[in-house]
């Protein structure tokens, strides 16, 4: 099967490749190679494919998602496709939301009439559980109507129910999954735990939205790629996978994780004014994966925040951006 990775030179993107490449993965995937379809935006990295740019089985194309007639191109020499290009991050989309639309809903259309065109076999379209919006209590399973808040989370919604309808129109074998915060090595400082990790590291302050007492649950992004490659191997078409990580914390509590990793003190947080539109709580119900599926996550987030912050600390230099 080869397999066509959207994003697949950004923070998870890059993870799920190595994990695609890896030898244990192999036979069970069924994957033969892998084109990255990556524009390199202020997100893409080279270096995330360092470790694997070397196997003859990766090909890396530098282009866009919205471009019709390289996607066509590409398409027809596809079985599959793992879809994670996207503008990824929340505070952007407040500042200017058009990339937004034009990415994640008009890029994702794009990929999605290609498919069908060429017939590929299975499409899985990387979602988000923002899409379902703040919840108070409990978490979202998979019925949960989208209700999402931000230009971000509205973009993925929208680019889900493409998705869906292409499936439910067309007859494409979609998949969607909708996983909630990844953490890990390799990620944009721009997000929570690698700005606030690599500013601690640096002796800098760190700003903490508003009361600090909103709640995100902590997924490892080898977790997520260990899910995401599940749902490939064995997901159903037209079905909806939420990929959780199993711990919830407020952003005060992940403060104080990073904090102690770091070496430092409360007296390094930043009382900053609150996000527009700050989400509250996302939390999914992530059974339908664990029982249809087998998937559970192997990372605990204690190890997992050491490890990462370990990393920024080894690669300091070299990942200054
Ligand atoms: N990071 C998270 O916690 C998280 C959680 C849930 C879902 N997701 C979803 O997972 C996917 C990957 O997220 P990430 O954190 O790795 O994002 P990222 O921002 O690190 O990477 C996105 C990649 O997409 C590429 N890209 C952007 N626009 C493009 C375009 N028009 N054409 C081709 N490539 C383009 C970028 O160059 C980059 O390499 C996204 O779809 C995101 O919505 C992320
Ligand atoms: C950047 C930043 C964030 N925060 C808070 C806001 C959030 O409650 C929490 C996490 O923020 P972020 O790292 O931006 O992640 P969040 O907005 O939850 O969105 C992430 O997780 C989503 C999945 O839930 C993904 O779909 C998005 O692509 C990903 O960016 O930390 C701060 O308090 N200070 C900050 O400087």
């Amino acid at each position: 099967m080869r397999t066509l990775v959207t994003g697949g030179a950004g923070f998870i993107g890059s993870h799920l490749v190595r994990a695609l490449l890896a030898p244990e993965h192999r036979d069970g995937a069924g994957v033969s190679g892998v084109t990255v379809l990556d524009a390199f935006t202020y997100a893409g990295d080279e270096r995330n494919l360092r470790a694997v740019r070397d196997d003859a089985r990766l090909d890396v194309v530098h282009g866009d998602i919205r471009d019709a007639s390289l996607v066509d191109t590409l398409m027809a020499r596809h079985d599959a496709v793992l879809h994670l290009a996207a503008e990824s991050h929340v505070d952007r989309s407040i500042a200017a939301g058009g990339e937004f639309v034009s990415t994640n809903v008009l890029g994702t259309q794009t990929l999605l009439e290609a498919a069908v065109r060429h017939g590929v076999d299975r499409f899985v379209h990387v979602s988000t559980d923002e899409v379902y919006g703040s919840v108070a209590e409990g978490s979202w399973t998979e019925d949960a109507p989208p209700d999402p808040n931000s230009p971000y989370s509205a973009s993925k919604a929208g680019s889900d129910l493409l998705a869906l309808a292409y499936h439910r129109t067309h007859g494409l074998d979609v998949r969607v999954t909708r996983c909630s915060n990844n953490y890990g090595p390799r990620q944009h400082p721009e997000k929570v735990v690698p700005l606030f990790t690599t500013r601690l590291l640096d002796g800098l302050t760190v700003p903490l939205y508003g009361d600090g007492r909103n709640v995100r649950d902590w997924l490892h992004v080898e977790d997520h790629c260990r899910a995401l490659c599940l749902v490939l191997e064995k997901g159903l078409a037209g079905r909806t996978y939420n990929i959780g990580g199993g711990t919830e914390l407020t952003n005060r509590e992940l403060t104080e994780r990073l904090l102690a990793a770091c070496g430092a003190t409360w007296e390094r947080v930043e009382h900053v004014p609150d996000r527009k539109g700050h989400d509250l709580r996302y939390s999914v119900d992530w059974s339908r994966i664990r029982d249809e599926l087998g998937y559970r996550p192997l990372r605990s987030v204690d190890d997992g925040l050491d490890e990462t912050v370990a990393w920024y600390r080894n690669h300091r230099e070299e990942w200054s951006r």
